[in-house]
């Protein structure tokens, strides 16, 4: 691999002797990961349920290496959302984000919802997650994964940083800031990524890092979190950073970050804080990733509660459609017990999560609040595939329940009419090994396919 002479010589300047590891390393090949999605199983249950082999990453209990031969995207289980493919250093910063449930918590730059993904199973549906991607195009693939791991209490915006701070004065816990970067620790696995560094370096990045990162600490409440990453090594976009933010605002502080086997401390170079040690850094020919810096922030103050300016009041024609999805929905005790409140737009039903509904979001960019429940057709509601994939099977009885490796299961995630035996009638909930596909509507025994077309395996 010809690396840039530029970037051979800034890497050269931060290992010293151990370059020629580093170099040797990118010849090899790159580690594919998983993670396991504990908002849908528990990792326990997932080892004995998948037929792949694979072997664990040490930095986090959910995260596993695969054999790349093994075509996990492929698996009707990937389609029920039990696992994100993840490049097994990107597992660190959600992890290393202390989320607690009911928390307000921010992904900035979440598309395509590697990291967000996580933070959101952490909330276990409890609080509010804000996902955000500037790029509306990346913003629609976060919120198909999103909806596909099975979350329901999310808010997903496409929006500048600053444009969120109207909304968001000092409102969230916790803040990810996973910035887009110069990219250097994905080089081996994505050489045309050696091309952009070449046209937008860390001299680029650092200026936008800074903006996006001054925007997330004013969202932050007293008292909260803020983690910062990049996969990217160079000291600019990542320990500077930092050293600005703690300059600019005294009260920000670098807290300790769990460290592990081939982890290695950031660095403070002659005349820089020394807290920055407490950053963590990956590189590849320590550790079985890529490459990723992770700094966890805290702001100094104790927490309050947020201003709510929005009353919890439905419109009037919410009365009838809510009325025929309650009847839809009559075994669902999440449904009953929610905290929010039932919003209808157009045809369309949602649930809105409780924090969503004390705040204005006027004027926002969004593509997504809280859980699209379905639609309300000719007096009849229509469930939607997100409600499908926050389902579990024993929630709802109407099931039927296809083996994971079948040919059914694989026909009915192409959209293909399943044949099966049986008299089925109404919204039957179509599983994958008991975890939930999509719909399909029963007609006088047969399986009419309403797997969501977009969705649609190839
Ligand atoms: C490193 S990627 C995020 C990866 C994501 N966190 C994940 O784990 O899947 C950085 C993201 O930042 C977005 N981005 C670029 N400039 C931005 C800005 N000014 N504000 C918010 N997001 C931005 C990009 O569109 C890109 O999706």
């Amino acid at each position: 691999m010809k690396l840039p002479e530029k970037y051979v010589q800034e890497i050269k300047a931060l290992l010293g002797e151990e370059y020629g590891e580093y170099e040797k390393c990118l010849e090899g090949r790159s580690a594919c990961g998983l993670r396991v999605n504990n908002a849908k199983i528990s990792t326990e249950e997932f080892l004995k349920l998948t037929p792949f082999s694979m072997s664990p990453v040490p930095w986090v209990e959910n995260g596993f290496y695969y054999n790349e031969e093994d075509a996990l995207t492929k698996h009707p289980h990937y389609h029920a959302g039990l696992y994100y493919i993840q490049e097994p250093s990107a597992m660190i910063p959600a992890s290393r984000l202390p989320v607690e449930h009911g928390d307000k918590v921010l992904d900035l730059c979440a598309a395509p919802g590697g990291k967000a993904t996580e933070l959101a199973a952490k909330l276990g549906g409890t609080g509010l997650l804000v996902a955000n991607d500037i790029s509306n195009s990346r913003a629609k693939g976060l919120l198909k994964n999103l909806e596909m791991a099975g979350h329901r209490n999310i808010l997903v915006t496409s929006e500048a940083p600053k444009q969120l701070l109207n909304y968001f004065p000092e409102y969230f816990d916790k803040i990810l800031v996973d910035a887009p970067c110069s990219g250097e620790g994905m080089f081996r696995r994505d050489p045309s990524m050696i091309k952009s560094y070449e046209e937008k370096g860390p001299e680029i990045y650092a200026p936008l890092q800074q903006e996006i990162l001054s925007a997330a600490i004013k969202m932050l409440k007293p008292g909260g979190m803020l983690l910062y990453s990049t996969c990217t090594f160079s000291t600019l976009e990542n320990e500077k950073n930092i050293q600005k933010v703690l300059d600019d605002n005294p009260e920000m502080e670098i807290a300790d970050i769990r460290k592990g086997d081939g982890f290695s401390d950031g660095i403070a170079e002659p005349g820089m804080d020394e807290r920055l040690s407490r950053c963590l850094r990956i590189w590849p020919h320590r550790a079985g990733g890529e490459g990723h810096f992770a700094a966890l922030l805290l702001k100094a103050g104790s927490a309050g509660t947020s201003k709510s300016n929005r009353s919890r009041e439905g419109s009037s024609s919410q009365g009838k459609a809510e009325a025929s999805f309650l009847a839809f929905a009559e075994d669902i005790p999440w449904l009953r017990e929610h905290d929010g409140k039932i919003d209808v737009r157009d045809e369309n039903l949602y649930l809105i999560p409780g924090p969503l509904c004390d705040i204005s979001i006027r004027g926002l960019r969004f593509l997504r609040t809280g859980l699209l429940l379905g639609t309300q057709k000719k007096g009849r509601f229509e469930p939607s595939q997100a409600l499908a994939m926050c389902l579990r099977q024993e929630e709802y009885p109407n099931c039927v329940s296809l083996a994971g490796d079948s040919i059914e299961a694989r026909k009915y995630l192409k959209g293909e009419t399943v044949q099966l035996p049986g008299m089925y009638s109404g919204w039957v909930l179509v599983c994958a090994d008991g975890y939930p596909l999509g719909w399909a509507k029963g007609m006088q025994g047969a399986l009419k396919n309403k797997y969501y077309p977009g969705w649609r395996m190839q």
